[in-house]
């Protein structure tokens, strides 16, 4: 098949490894930067060209990993693949769901999966009771639009709480709060799903005097044994996001398993290393059932 991967930087550890699984699979792969793709709307020959003005119609299947920084138009692009009848492995609407941390959380919390309590408000005026709301200080306060644990502050007091809080509306940024898994002691689970299951696992612990458990943050990965109730939940999240692939996050609190996150282009780098599994390879074997692709057998031409 031919399959591009829509990215930005051909020289990340896993868009290498997805386009190195791709053509170990046997599959033409072509590395696609999104800038560098455009689109032509129109109901008889709507198509997408690239730089220099070739068309992009015959692909088969794309795999979009999107930077946070480029969701809108990534998105744009892979809504645009989509109606030209290109399967992408995580849709359009997922991944920009995904992508909104409030809206994710609303979504999964509608379905019943368990997530740390979480407050949001648009008036400085209500700052108190928010923190009230989620069982005062300690408290976590979250950008809205951030990644890899930059945007994410423990406020160890109600004062810092209030200060940072009102800080960051002063910039007219969205922020929730959320209530602190302390006993979590700055670890949380990192679940790879595809298609339904847990391909892998890991623990990420946080560097020492640090609570955000990220590879970013400097945070180091470890093998799991994740229980049956943190795997249906994993799995539950995925299914509520309508994604076929993701990273979902997921925090141990004294209450059981809570929800922290899902990410529609997980990183494979850490999880990779840490289990040695080939989750490109897997990656690429759902594009295959997706199009109920077999490889051809010597004797066929
Ligand atoms: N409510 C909480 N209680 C305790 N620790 C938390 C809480 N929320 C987040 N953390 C820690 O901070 C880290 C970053 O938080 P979160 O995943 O929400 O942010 P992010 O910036 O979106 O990261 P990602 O790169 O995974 O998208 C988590 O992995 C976890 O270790
Ligand atoms: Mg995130
Ligand atoms: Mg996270």
């Amino acid at each position: 098949m031919k399959i591009g991967v829509l990215a930005s930087n051909p020289e990340l550890y896993s868009n290498k490894r997805i386009m190195e699984a791709g053509a170990n699979r046997g599959h033409d792969m072509v590395f696609l930067d999104i800038k560098q793709c455009y689109m032509k709307l129109d109901a008889e020959t709507p198509e997408i060209h690239y730089r220099g003005g070739w068309i992009l119609n015959d692909f088969d299947a794309v795999i979009p990993r999107i930077r946070p920084q480029l969701t809108f138009y990534g998105c744009a692009l892979t809504r645009h693949f989509e109606s030209i009848g290109v399967h992408p492995l995580n849709s359009a609407s997922a991944i920009s769901y995904s992508r909104d941390k409030l809206y994710s959380l609303q979504l999964l919390q509608r379905k019943g999966l368990d997530i740390p309590t979480t407050g949001f408000a648009n008036s400085p005026m209500d700052t108190s009771d928010l923190i009230d709301m989620v069982g005062g200080a300690p408290l976590i306060v979250k950008l809205l639009e951030g990644t890899q644990g930059r945007g994410v502050v423990l406020a160890e007091t109600r004062k810092a709480g209030e200060s940072v809080i009102n800080a960051i509306k002063s910039l007219n940024a969205n922020l929730l709060v959320q209530e602190f898994i302390k006993e979590a002691q700055g670890r949380d689970l990192r679940c790879f799903v595809i298609d339904g299951k847990v391909i892998a696992s890991i623990e990420r612990r946080a560097a020492p005097g640090e609570f955000r458990a990220n590879l970013h943050q400097g945070g180091t990965a470890a093998l799991v044994r994740i229980t049956p109730e943190e795997r249906k939940l994993a799995i539950k999240a995925t299914k509520t996001m309508g994604l076929q692939v993701a990273g979902v996050d997921i925090i141990r609190s004294a209450k059981g398993p809570l929800l922290l996150e899902i990410n529609s282009s997980p990183g494979l780098e850490g999880i990779e290393t840490a289990t040695g599994k080939d989750i490109a390879s897997d990656m690429i074997a759902s594009v295959e059932r997706s199009l109920n692709w077999r490889p051809k057998k010597l004797n066929e031409s």
